[in-house]
Protein backbone atom coordinates (compact mmCIF):
# COMPACT_ATOMS: atom_id res chain seq x y z
CA UNK A 1 0.00 0.00 0.00
CA UNK A 2 1.12 3.57 -1.11
CA UNK A 3 2.25 5.91 1.67
CA UNK A 4 -0.86 8.69 -0.01
CA UNK A 5 -3.06 5.89 -0.29
CA UNK A 6 -5.70 7.42 1.64
CA UNK A 7 -4.79 11.17 1.06
CA UNK A 8 -6.84 11.34 -2.60
CA UNK A 9 -10.57 9.66 -0.08
CA UNK A 10 -9.61 12.41 2.63
CA UNK A 11 -8.86 14.79 0.47
CA UNK A 12 -12.50 14.48 -1.21
CA UNK A 13 -13.97 15.65 1.71
CA UNK A 14 -12.17 18.94 1.92
CA UNK A 15 -12.79 20.64 -1.73
CA UNK A 16 -10.81 23.46 -2.80
CA UNK A 17 -12.80 26.61 -3.45
CA UNK A 18 -12.33 26.80 -6.88
CA UNK A 19 -12.40 30.78 -7.78
CA UNK A 20 -10.02 31.12 -4.31
CA UNK A 21 -5.80 31.10 -4.96
CA UNK A 22 -4.16 31.01 -1.77
CA UNK A 23 -0.94 32.27 -0.95
CA UNK A 24 1.48 31.14 2.41
CA UNK A 25 2.76 34.56 3.09
CA UNK A 26 4.22 36.66 5.58
CA UNK A 27 1.93 34.90 8.27
CA UNK A 28 1.32 32.00 6.40
CA UNK A 29 -2.30 31.45 4.81
CA UNK A 30 -4.78 33.88 5.89
CA UNK A 31 -8.29 34.81 4.84
CA UNK A 32 -12.05 34.39 4.95
CA UNK A 33 -12.27 31.48 7.85
CA UNK A 34 -14.36 29.36 6.00
CA UNK A 35 -12.84 29.22 2.85
CA UNK A 36 -9.84 27.94 4.55
CA UNK A 37 -11.34 23.89 4.49
CA UNK A 38 -9.00 22.41 1.88
CA UNK A 39 -6.05 24.57 2.83
CA UNK A 40 -5.86 23.39 6.73
CA UNK A 41 -6.42 19.74 5.98
CA UNK A 42 -3.32 19.91 3.24
CA UNK A 43 -1.13 21.86 5.47
CA UNK A 44 -1.92 18.86 7.77
CA UNK A 45 -0.31 16.39 4.83
CA UNK A 46 2.76 19.09 4.62
CA UNK A 47 3.16 19.17 8.38
CA UNK A 48 3.91 15.22 8.18
CA UNK A 49 6.25 15.06 5.40
CA UNK A 50 8.38 18.20 7.11
CA UNK A 51 8.53 16.26 10.21
CA UNK A 52 9.44 12.93 8.31
CA UNK A 53 12.17 15.13 6.59
CA UNK A 54 13.47 16.63 10.06
CA UNK A 55 13.77 12.82 10.99
CA UNK A 56 10.61 12.71 13.00
CA UNK A 57 10.84 15.79 15.15
CA UNK A 58 8.12 17.45 15.97
CA UNK A 59 6.41 20.17 13.41
CA UNK A 60 3.80 22.55 15.06
CA UNK A 61 0.62 23.52 13.04
CA UNK A 62 -1.11 26.82 14.72
CA UNK A 63 -4.72 27.60 13.67
CA UNK A 64 -4.92 31.48 13.78
CA UNK A 65 -5.71 34.90 12.13
CA UNK A 66 -4.31 36.60 14.79
CA UNK A 67 -5.23 40.60 14.93
CA UNK A 68 -7.06 40.54 12.00
CA UNK A 69 -11.46 40.23 11.91
CA UNK A 70 -12.92 37.49 13.32
CA UNK A 71 -14.73 35.97 9.80
CA UNK A 72 -10.89 35.69 8.78
CA UNK A 73 -8.53 32.65 9.67
CA UNK A 74 -5.21 31.14 9.03
CA UNK A 75 -3.04 28.39 9.36
CA UNK A 76 0.93 28.28 9.71
CA UNK A 77 3.95 25.78 10.22
CA UNK A 78 6.12 25.77 13.16
CA UNK A 79 9.52 24.45 12.61
CA UNK A 80 11.17 22.22 15.08
CA UNK A 81 12.94 24.76 17.91
CA UNK A 82 9.69 27.00 17.35
CA UNK A 83 10.65 28.95 14.66
CA UNK A 84 8.95 29.74 11.99
CA UNK A 85 8.67 27.64 8.23
CA UNK A 86 11.82 27.07 6.68
CA UNK A 87 11.38 29.62 3.92
CA UNK A 88 11.96 26.99 0.69
CA UNK A 89 9.06 24.92 2.13
CA UNK A 90 6.51 27.94 1.64
CA UNK A 91 6.25 27.01 -2.06
CA UNK A 92 5.57 23.82 -1.55
CA UNK A 93 2.73 25.44 0.89
CA UNK A 94 1.05 27.60 -2.03
CA UNK A 95 1.52 24.88 -4.66
CA UNK A 96 -0.48 22.53 -2.55
CA UNK A 97 -2.96 24.91 -1.32
CA UNK A 98 -3.75 25.47 -4.98
CA UNK A 99 -3.59 21.93 -6.50
CA UNK A 100 -7.00 21.84 -8.79
CA UNK A 101 -7.68 18.07 -8.05
CA UNK A 102 -7.24 15.35 -4.83
CA UNK A 103 -4.41 13.80 -7.37
CA UNK A 104 -3.31 16.83 -7.93
CA UNK A 105 -2.51 16.88 -4.43
CA UNK A 106 -0.81 13.57 -4.39
CA UNK A 107 1.09 13.98 -7.16
CA UNK A 108 2.66 17.03 -5.12
CA UNK A 109 3.29 15.27 -2.35
CA UNK A 110 5.22 12.70 -4.57
CA UNK A 111 6.92 15.36 -5.62
CA UNK A 112 8.17 16.39 -2.43
CA UNK A 113 9.15 13.21 -1.23
CA UNK A 114 11.67 12.96 -4.56
CA UNK A 115 12.84 16.70 -3.80
CA UNK A 116 13.91 16.61 -0.19
CA UNK A 117 14.67 12.94 -0.25
CA UNK A 118 12.26 11.78 2.50
CA UNK A 119 12.19 8.67 3.86
CA UNK A 120 8.52 7.96 4.12
CA UNK A 121 8.75 5.07 6.30
CA UNK A 122 10.00 7.60 9.69
CA UNK A 123 6.80 8.20 11.93
CA UNK A 124 5.50 11.68 11.14
CA UNK A 125 5.04 13.69 14.76
CA UNK A 126 2.61 17.41 14.75
CA UNK A 127 1.21 19.38 17.73
CA UNK A 128 -1.28 21.74 16.64
CA UNK A 129 -3.77 24.17 18.14
CA UNK A 130 -6.09 27.04 17.03
CA UNK A 131 -7.05 30.56 18.98
CA UNK A 132 -10.75 31.58 19.70
CA UNK A 133 -11.99 32.00 16.24
CA UNK A 134 -15.50 30.43 15.49
CA UNK A 135 -14.30 28.62 12.30
CA UNK A 136 -11.32 27.22 14.55
CA UNK A 137 -13.39 23.99 15.18
CA UNK A 138 -14.22 23.21 11.50
CA UNK A 139 -10.92 24.06 10.20
CA UNK A 140 -8.98 21.76 13.11
CA UNK A 141 -11.13 18.56 12.05
CA UNK A 142 -10.12 19.37 8.67
CA UNK A 143 -6.18 19.46 9.60
CA UNK A 144 -7.21 16.72 11.78
CA UNK A 145 -8.37 14.33 8.75
CA UNK A 146 -4.78 15.54 6.95
CA UNK A 147 -3.07 14.12 10.08
CA UNK A 148 -5.23 10.71 9.96
CA UNK A 149 -4.32 10.15 5.80
CA UNK A 150 -0.97 10.25 6.72
CA UNK A 151 -0.94 8.16 10.17
CA UNK A 152 0.56 10.84 12.13
CA UNK A 153 1.34 11.18 15.22
CA UNK A 154 -0.58 13.82 16.36
CA UNK A 155 -1.04 16.12 19.53
CA UNK A 156 -3.82 18.69 20.14
CA UNK A 157 -2.71 20.82 22.34
CA UNK A 158 -6.36 22.73 22.40
CA UNK A 159 -7.23 26.63 22.42
CA UNK A 160 -3.33 28.16 23.21
CA UNK A 161 -1.57 31.13 22.31
CA UNK A 162 0.69 31.04 19.19
CA UNK A 163 3.63 31.77 20.95
CA UNK A 164 2.56 28.64 23.31
CA UNK A 165 2.41 26.58 21.00
CA UNK A 166 5.94 27.46 19.33
CA UNK A 167 6.86 26.86 23.13
CA UNK A 168 5.70 23.48 23.13
CA UNK A 169 7.12 22.31 19.93
CA UNK A 170 10.63 23.85 21.39
CA UNK A 171 9.74 21.77 24.31
CA UNK A 172 8.82 18.44 22.42
CA UNK A 173 11.92 18.63 20.10
CA UNK A 174 14.89 19.30 22.99
CA UNK A 175 12.77 16.50 25.88
CA UNK A 176 15.78 14.40 25.07
CA UNK A 177 18.80 16.83 24.86
CA UNK A 178 21.02 18.01 27.54
CA UNK A 179 19.52 21.28 27.30
CA UNK A 180 15.53 20.94 27.83
CA UNK A 181 13.60 23.91 26.99
CA UNK A 182 11.04 23.00 29.37
CA UNK A 183 7.47 20.69 30.14
CA UNK A 184 5.53 20.87 26.90
CA UNK A 185 2.27 21.94 29.15
CA UNK A 186 0.29 25.25 29.66
CA UNK A 187 1.48 24.39 33.39
CA UNK A 188 4.96 23.87 32.17
CA UNK A 189 5.29 27.11 30.36
CA UNK A 190 3.17 29.12 33.21
CA UNK A 191 5.89 27.59 35.85
CA UNK A 192 8.71 28.13 33.27
CA UNK A 193 8.23 32.13 32.89
CA UNK A 194 6.54 32.99 35.90
CA UNK A 195 9.26 31.11 38.24
CA UNK A 196 11.96 33.28 36.47
CA UNK A 197 10.28 36.41 36.83
CA UNK A 198 9.59 35.27 40.28
CA UNK A 199 13.60 35.21 40.81
CA UNK A 200 14.13 38.28 38.77
CA UNK A 201 12.30 40.71 40.92
CA UNK A 202 12.23 39.30 43.95
CA UNK A 203 13.12 42.00 46.90
CA UNK A 204 12.23 44.85 44.87
CA UNK A 205 9.18 46.98 45.53
CA UNK A 206 6.28 46.01 44.43
CA UNK A 207 4.44 47.21 41.54
CA UNK A 208 1.29 48.87 41.19
CA UNK A 209 -1.50 46.71 38.89
CA UNK A 210 -1.33 46.27 35.83
CA UNK A 211 -4.13 47.12 33.07
CA UNK A 212 -4.10 44.46 30.07
CA UNK A 213 -6.66 44.74 27.21
CA UNK A 214 -6.48 40.62 26.13
CA UNK A 215 -8.48 41.91 22.47
CA UNK A 216 -11.11 39.69 22.88
CA UNK A 217 -8.99 36.92 22.51
CA UNK A 218 -6.99 33.79 23.48
CA UNK A 219 -4.69 35.72 25.61
CA UNK A 220 -7.61 36.56 27.75
CA UNK A 221 -7.78 33.02 29.56
CA UNK A 222 -3.78 32.25 29.43
CA UNK A 223 -2.80 35.20 31.26
CA UNK A 224 -5.36 34.48 33.98
CA UNK A 225 -3.42 30.84 34.47
CA UNK A 226 0.09 32.64 33.99
CA UNK A 227 -1.35 35.51 37.04
CA UNK A 228 -2.78 32.17 38.86
CA UNK A 229 0.32 30.26 38.71
CA UNK A 230 2.36 32.93 39.67
CA UNK A 231 0.17 33.67 42.71
CA UNK A 232 2.07 36.97 43.54
CA UNK A 233 1.45 40.76 43.89
CA UNK A 234 4.28 41.29 42.22
CA UNK A 235 1.89 40.07 39.28
CA UNK A 236 -1.10 41.97 40.06
CA UNK A 237 -3.72 42.39 36.84
CA UNK A 238 -6.63 43.52 35.67
CA UNK A 239 -7.71 41.92 32.50
CA UNK A 240 -10.36 43.83 30.12
CA UNK A 241 -11.24 42.73 26.80
CA UNK A 242 -11.66 39.17 27.51
CA UNK A 243 -14.70 37.92 26.20
CA UNK A 244 -14.23 35.21 23.77
CA UNK A 245 -17.42 34.05 24.16
CA UNK A 246 -19.62 36.39 22.57
CA UNK A 247 -20.01 36.57 18.62
CA UNK A 248 -18.31 39.82 17.03
CA UNK A 249 -15.69 40.63 19.86
CA UNK A 250 -12.33 39.58 18.59
CA UNK A 251 -9.81 42.54 18.19
CA UNK A 252 -12.60 45.21 17.14
CA UNK A 253 -11.64 48.69 18.48
CA UNK A 254 -9.28 46.82 21.26
CA UNK A 255 -6.18 44.73 21.02
CA UNK A 256 -2.63 46.02 20.26
CA UNK A 257 -3.61 46.07 16.40
CA UNK A 258 -6.15 48.60 17.72
CA UNK A 259 -3.89 50.50 19.76
CA UNK A 260 -1.07 51.00 17.43
CA UNK A 261 -2.77 51.63 14.12
CA UNK A 262 -5.00 54.25 15.85
CA UNK A 263 -3.08 55.36 18.49
CA UNK A 264 -5.34 55.50 21.13
CA UNK A 265 -6.85 52.80 24.05
CA UNK A 266 -9.27 50.62 23.38
CA UNK A 267 -12.99 51.49 22.89
CA UNK A 268 -14.22 51.99 26.59
CA UNK A 269 -10.84 52.03 28.44
CA UNK A 270 -10.25 55.60 30.34
CA UNK A 271 -6.69 56.04 31.01
CA UNK A 272 -5.73 57.10 34.87
CA UNK A 273 -2.56 59.23 34.98
CA UNK A 274 0.31 57.16 36.29
CA UNK A 275 -1.09 53.55 35.58
CA UNK A 276 0.25 51.16 33.23
CA UNK A 277 -1.80 49.80 30.50
CA UNK A 278 -0.87 46.88 27.74
CA UNK A 279 -3.18 45.55 24.80
CA UNK A 280 -2.33 41.85 23.44
CA UNK A 281 -3.40 40.84 20.01
CA UNK A 282 -5.41 37.93 19.07
CA UNK A 283 -3.49 35.55 19.57
CA UNK A 284 -1.09 37.16 22.13
CA UNK A 285 1.98 37.44 20.53
CA UNK A 286 2.22 41.16 19.94
CA UNK A 287 2.12 43.65 23.41
CA UNK A 288 2.03 47.11 23.22
CA UNK A 289 2.53 49.65 26.43
CA UNK A 290 0.30 53.17 26.80
CA UNK A 291 -0.02 55.38 29.54
CA UNK A 292 -2.09 59.03 30.03
CA UNK A 293 0.45 61.79 31.31
CA UNK A 294 -1.10 64.27 33.57
CA UNK A 295 -2.68 66.34 30.63
CA UNK A 296 -4.65 63.53 29.34
CA UNK A 297 -2.67 63.16 26.66
CA UNK A 298 -1.93 59.45 25.43
CA UNK A 299 1.59 58.13 24.80
CA UNK A 300 2.59 54.82 23.22
CA UNK A 301 5.57 52.66 24.07
CA UNK A 302 5.34 50.12 20.72
CA UNK A 303 8.14 47.30 20.03
CA UNK A 304 10.61 50.22 19.38
CA UNK A 305 10.40 51.29 22.66
CA UNK A 306 10.44 47.57 24.19
CA UNK A 307 13.59 46.56 22.08
CA UNK A 308 15.47 49.48 23.19
CA UNK A 309 14.82 49.28 26.95
CA UNK A 310 14.97 46.16 26.69
CA UNK A 311 18.90 46.27 24.41
CA UNK A 312 19.75 48.35 27.31
CA UNK A 313 19.01 46.61 30.13
CA UNK A 314 20.81 43.51 28.84
CA UNK A 315 23.66 45.80 27.70
CA UNK A 316 24.32 46.92 31.49
CA UNK A 317 23.88 43.56 32.47
CA UNK A 318 26.47 42.40 30.44
CA UNK A 319 28.90 45.36 31.18
CA UNK A 320 27.98 44.36 34.95
CA UNK A 321 29.33 40.88 34.48
CA UNK A 322 32.75 41.82 33.19
CA UNK A 323 32.06 40.03 29.68
CA UNK A 324 34.00 42.62 27.73
CA UNK A 325 33.36 40.78 24.10
CA UNK A 326 29.78 39.74 24.23
CA UNK A 327 27.93 42.25 21.92
CA UNK A 328 24.06 42.76 22.47
CA UNK A 329 22.63 44.27 19.29
CA UNK A 330 18.93 45.20 17.91
CA UNK A 331 17.12 44.22 14.57
CA UNK A 332 14.30 46.60 13.33
CA UNK A 333 12.35 46.65 9.91
CA UNK A 334 11.82 50.03 8.07
CA UNK A 335 8.79 51.13 10.15
CA UNK A 336 10.98 51.65 13.24
CA UNK A 337 10.63 54.87 14.28
CA UNK A 338 13.45 57.22 13.32
CA UNK A 339 13.94 59.01 16.74
CA UNK A 340 14.46 54.68 18.08
CA UNK A 341 16.98 54.06 15.46
CA UNK A 342 19.13 57.27 15.91
CA UNK A 343 18.64 56.28 19.67
CA UNK A 344 20.05 53.18 19.26
CA UNK A 345 23.10 53.80 17.05
CA UNK A 346 24.05 57.29 18.30
CA UNK A 347 23.20 57.29 22.34
CA UNK A 348 23.15 53.59 23.24
CA UNK A 349 25.91 52.83 20.32
CA UNK A 350 24.37 49.20 19.69
CA UNK A 351 24.76 47.86 16.34
CA UNK A 352 21.54 47.47 15.20
CA UNK A 353 20.34 46.61 11.65
CA UNK A 354 17.12 46.52 9.15
CA UNK A 355 15.24 43.27 8.23
CA UNK A 356 12.01 43.04 6.10
CA UNK A 357 9.06 42.60 7.71
CA UNK A 358 7.72 39.73 8.75
CA UNK A 359 8.79 38.52 12.11
CA UNK A 360 11.11 35.42 10.74
CA UNK A 361 13.47 37.95 8.59
CA UNK A 362 13.89 39.57 11.75
CA UNK A 363 14.90 36.65 13.77
CA UNK A 364 17.08 35.01 10.96
CA UNK A 365 19.25 38.48 11.30
CA UNK A 366 19.15 38.09 15.19
CA UNK A 367 20.48 34.65 14.93
CA UNK A 368 23.90 36.18 13.80
CA UNK A 369 24.30 38.59 16.46
CA UNK A 370 25.60 37.03 20.15
CA UNK A 371 22.96 38.70 22.12
CA UNK A 372 19.91 39.92 19.07
CA UNK A 373 16.90 41.83 20.71
CA UNK A 374 14.30 41.85 17.68
CA UNK A 375 10.85 44.16 17.05
CA UNK A 376 8.56 45.17 15.00
CA UNK A 377 7.52 48.77 15.66
CA UNK A 378 3.56 46.46 16.36
CA UNK A 379 4.90 45.22 18.78
CA UNK A 380 6.29 41.51 18.10
CA UNK A 381 9.55 40.38 19.14
CA UNK A 382 12.03 39.05 21.60
CA UNK A 383 15.52 38.51 21.99
CA UNK A 384 17.98 35.57 21.14
CA UNK A 385 21.22 34.02 23.01
CA UNK A 386 23.07 32.54 19.77
CA UNK A 387 25.29 29.68 21.09
CA UNK A 388 28.54 31.69 21.60
CA UNK A 389 26.50 34.08 24.22
CA UNK A 390 25.45 30.73 26.03
CA UNK A 391 29.56 29.57 25.68
CA UNK A 392 30.94 32.55 27.40
CA UNK A 393 27.90 33.17 29.58
CA UNK A 394 29.27 29.61 30.35
CA UNK A 395 32.76 30.77 30.87
CA UNK A 396 32.52 33.69 33.02
CA UNK A 397 34.38 33.79 36.14
CA UNK A 398 32.80 36.19 38.44
CA UNK A 399 35.43 38.51 40.42
CA UNK A 400 32.59 40.23 42.40
CA UNK A 401 29.37 39.27 43.85
CA UNK A 402 28.10 42.04 41.68
CA UNK A 403 29.67 40.44 38.30
CA UNK A 404 28.03 36.59 39.93
CA UNK A 405 24.79 38.68 40.09
CA UNK A 406 24.71 39.90 36.90
CA UNK A 407 25.46 36.96 35.50
CA UNK A 408 22.78 35.25 36.96
CA UNK A 409 20.27 37.50 36.17
CA UNK A 410 21.49 37.36 32.37
CA UNK A 411 20.89 33.19 32.91
CA UNK A 412 17.57 33.89 34.62
CA UNK A 413 16.10 36.50 32.15
CA UNK A 414 17.08 33.99 29.19
CA UNK A 415 14.73 31.53 31.07
CA UNK A 416 11.71 35.02 31.33
CA UNK A 417 12.11 34.90 27.39
CA UNK A 418 10.67 32.71 24.83
CA UNK A 419 13.33 32.56 22.34
CA UNK A 420 11.49 30.44 20.25
CA UNK A 421 9.10 33.34 19.02
CA UNK A 422 7.83 36.90 20.01
CA UNK A 423 5.31 36.04 22.69
CA UNK A 424 3.09 39.00 24.84
CA UNK A 425 3.05 37.45 27.69
CA UNK A 426 6.88 36.71 28.23
CA UNK A 427 7.73 39.98 26.80
CA UNK A 428 5.14 41.64 29.25
CA UNK A 429 7.13 39.78 32.21
CA UNK A 430 10.13 40.81 30.48
CA UNK A 431 9.13 44.71 30.60
CA UNK A 432 7.53 44.15 34.04
CA UNK A 433 10.98 42.70 35.12
CA UNK A 434 12.95 45.39 33.96
CA UNK A 435 10.42 48.66 35.35
CA UNK A 436 10.28 46.58 38.61
CA UNK A 437 14.29 46.36 38.93
CA UNK A 438 14.35 49.56 37.45
CA UNK A 439 11.57 51.16 39.84
CA UNK A 440 10.39 53.22 37.01
CA UNK A 441 7.24 54.06 35.48
CA UNK A 442 6.07 53.82 31.86
CA UNK A 443 7.17 57.89 31.55
CA UNK A 444 10.69 57.24 32.89
CA UNK A 445 10.82 54.74 30.32
CA UNK A 446 8.78 56.83 27.50
CA UNK A 447 12.04 59.39 28.18
CA UNK A 448 14.56 58.08 26.74
CA UNK A 449 13.72 59.63 23.17
CA UNK A 450 10.48 60.83 21.73
CA UNK A 451 8.92 59.35 18.59
CA UNK A 452 9.04 61.07 15.49
CA UNK A 453 5.30 61.44 14.27
CA UNK A 454 4.26 59.17 11.86
CA UNK A 455 1.45 57.55 9.46
CA UNK A 456 1.14 54.26 8.02
CA UNK A 457 -1.69 54.16 5.19
CA UNK A 458 -3.33 51.49 2.62
CA UNK A 459 -3.60 52.22 -0.82
CA UNK A 460 -5.60 49.33 -3.13
CA UNK A 461 -3.95 49.31 -6.30
CA UNK A 462 -5.29 46.53 -9.00
CA UNK A 463 -2.35 44.99 -9.03
CA UNK A 464 0.17 44.90 -6.32
CA UNK A 465 2.19 42.49 -7.17
CA UNK A 466 4.08 45.20 -9.61
CA UNK A 467 5.82 46.47 -6.40
CA UNK A 468 8.77 45.54 -5.85
CA UNK A 469 11.45 46.53 -3.48
CA UNK A 470 15.18 46.28 -2.01
CA UNK A 471 17.01 48.06 0.62
CA UNK A 472 15.30 45.88 3.43
CA UNK A 473 11.83 47.25 1.55
CA UNK A 474 12.74 50.90 1.79
CA UNK A 475 13.38 51.49 -2.10
CA UNK A 476 11.09 50.28 -4.70
CA UNK A 477 12.74 49.26 -8.19
CA UNK A 478 9.27 48.62 -9.77
CA UNK A 479 6.60 50.29 -10.81
CA UNK A 480 9.48 52.41 -13.09
CA UNK A 481 10.04 56.04 -12.09
CA UNK A 482 7.91 56.03 -8.62
CA UNK A 483 10.80 55.57 -6.48
CA UNK A 484 11.76 58.97 -7.79
CA UNK A 485 8.89 60.67 -7.12
CA UNK A 486 8.98 59.42 -3.54
CA UNK A 487 12.48 60.83 -3.01
CA UNK A 488 11.51 64.20 -4.69
CA UNK A 489 8.65 64.38 -2.17
CA UNK A 490 10.54 63.53 1.33
CA UNK A 491 13.37 66.28 0.21
CA UNK A 492 10.54 68.45 0.70
CA UNK A 493 10.13 67.98 4.59
CA UNK A 494 12.53 68.06 7.71
CA UNK A 495 13.38 65.08 9.33
CA UNK A 496 11.04 63.28 6.18
CA UNK A 497 11.40 59.56 5.26
CA UNK A 498 8.82 57.57 3.04
CA UNK A 499 8.88 54.22 1.43
CA UNK A 500 6.22 52.01 0.16
CA UNK A 501 6.01 48.50 -0.36
CA UNK A 502 3.09 45.93 -0.58
CA UNK A 503 1.81 44.27 1.98
CA UNK A 504 1.93 40.51 2.57
CA UNK A 505 -1.08 39.88 4.33
CA UNK A 506 -3.59 42.02 2.88
CA UNK A 507 -4.29 42.99 -0.75
CA UNK A 508 -2.93 46.35 -0.72
CA UNK A 509 0.29 48.64 -0.87
CA UNK A 510 1.59 50.53 2.54
CA UNK A 511 2.63 53.54 2.73
CA UNK A 512 4.83 54.74 5.66
CA UNK A 513 6.11 58.80 6.47
CA UNK A 514 7.07 59.91 9.12
CA UNK A 515 8.13 63.65 9.43
CA UNK A 516 9.38 66.36 11.87
CA UNK A 517 6.06 67.54 13.13
CA UNK A 518 2.43 65.83 12.40
CA UNK A 519 1.09 67.86 9.84
CA UNK A 520 4.28 67.69 8.02
CA UNK A 521 4.15 63.60 8.35
CA UNK A 522 0.49 63.63 7.07
CA UNK A 523 1.16 66.06 4.08
CA UNK A 524 3.98 63.46 3.30
CA UNK A 525 1.99 60.45 3.65
CA UNK A 526 -1.34 61.82 1.49
CA UNK A 527 1.21 62.94 -1.11
CA UNK A 528 2.71 60.03 -1.49
CA UNK A 529 -0.15 57.74 -1.62
CA UNK A 530 -1.46 60.03 -4.24
CA UNK A 531 1.68 59.53 -6.27
CA UNK A 532 0.85 55.82 -6.28
CA UNK A 533 -2.37 55.28 -6.56
CA UNK A 534 -1.98 57.84 -9.56
CA UNK A 535 1.06 55.78 -11.34
CA UNK A 536 0.65 52.79 -10.15
CA UNK A 537 -3.19 51.79 -10.81
CA UNK A 538 -4.90 52.56 -7.55
CA UNK A 539 -8.13 50.82 -7.78
CA UNK A 540 -11.85 52.67 -7.82
CA UNK A 541 -12.15 56.13 -6.28
CA UNK A 542 -9.23 58.30 -5.33
CA UNK A 543 -9.62 58.73 -1.79
CA UNK A 544 -10.03 62.38 -1.19
CA UNK A 545 -7.46 62.98 1.17
CA UNK A 546 -4.88 61.60 -1.14
CA UNK A 547 -2.63 64.83 -2.15
C1 LIG B 1 3.35 47.30 8.80
C2 LIG B 1 2.97 46.08 9.55
O1 LIG B 1 2.63 46.19 10.73
N1 LIG B 1 3.00 44.92 8.91
C3 LIG B 1 2.62 43.65 9.54
C4 LIG B 1 1.81 42.80 8.59
O2 LIG B 1 2.60 42.53 7.45
P1 LIG B 1 2.34 43.15 6.01
O3 LIG B 1 3.23 42.38 5.11
O4 LIG B 1 2.73 44.59 6.12
O5 LIG B 1 0.88 43.02 5.71
O6 LIG B 1 1.47 41.58 9.21
C5 LIG B 1 2.62 40.77 9.55
C6 LIG B 1 2.12 39.47 10.12
O7 LIG B 1 1.40 39.64 11.30
C7 LIG B 1 3.52 41.53 10.52
O8 LIG B 1 4.65 40.76 10.77
C8 LIG B 1 3.88 42.89 9.93
O9 LIG B 1 4.59 43.66 10.85
MG1 LIG C 1 -0.52 37.95 16.32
Amino acid sequence: MSAFSQVAEYSAKHPKPADITFEYGTAGFRTIGVTLESTVFRAGLLAALRSQSKQGQVIGVMITASHNHERDNGVKLVDPMGEMLQQSWESYCTDIANAGSDDQVVDILSYIVEKEGIDLSVRAKVAYARDTRPSGPLLQKALEDGLAALDVDAANFGIVTTPQLHYFVRCLNTANSTSPYGEPTEAGYNKKYGQAFLRLVEGKPLPSTLHIDAANGVGAPQVLKLAEAIGSPYFNIDVQNSDTATLGKLNIDCGADHVKSNQRPPAGTTLVPGERYCSFDGDADRIVYYYSDDNGVFHLLDGDKISTLVATYLRDLVTAAGISDLQVGVVQTAYANGSSTSYIKDTLRLPTVFAKTGVKNLHHEAEKMSIGAYFEANGHGTVLFNPSAVAKLQAARPESPAQADAINRLWTLRDLINESVGDAMSDMLLVETILICKGWTLEQWDAAYTDLPNCLLKVVVNDRSIFKTTDAEQQLTSPPGLQNVVNSLVAKFSKGRSFVRPSGTEDAVRVYAEAASRSECDQLAYAVAGAVFDMAGGRGERPAEFL
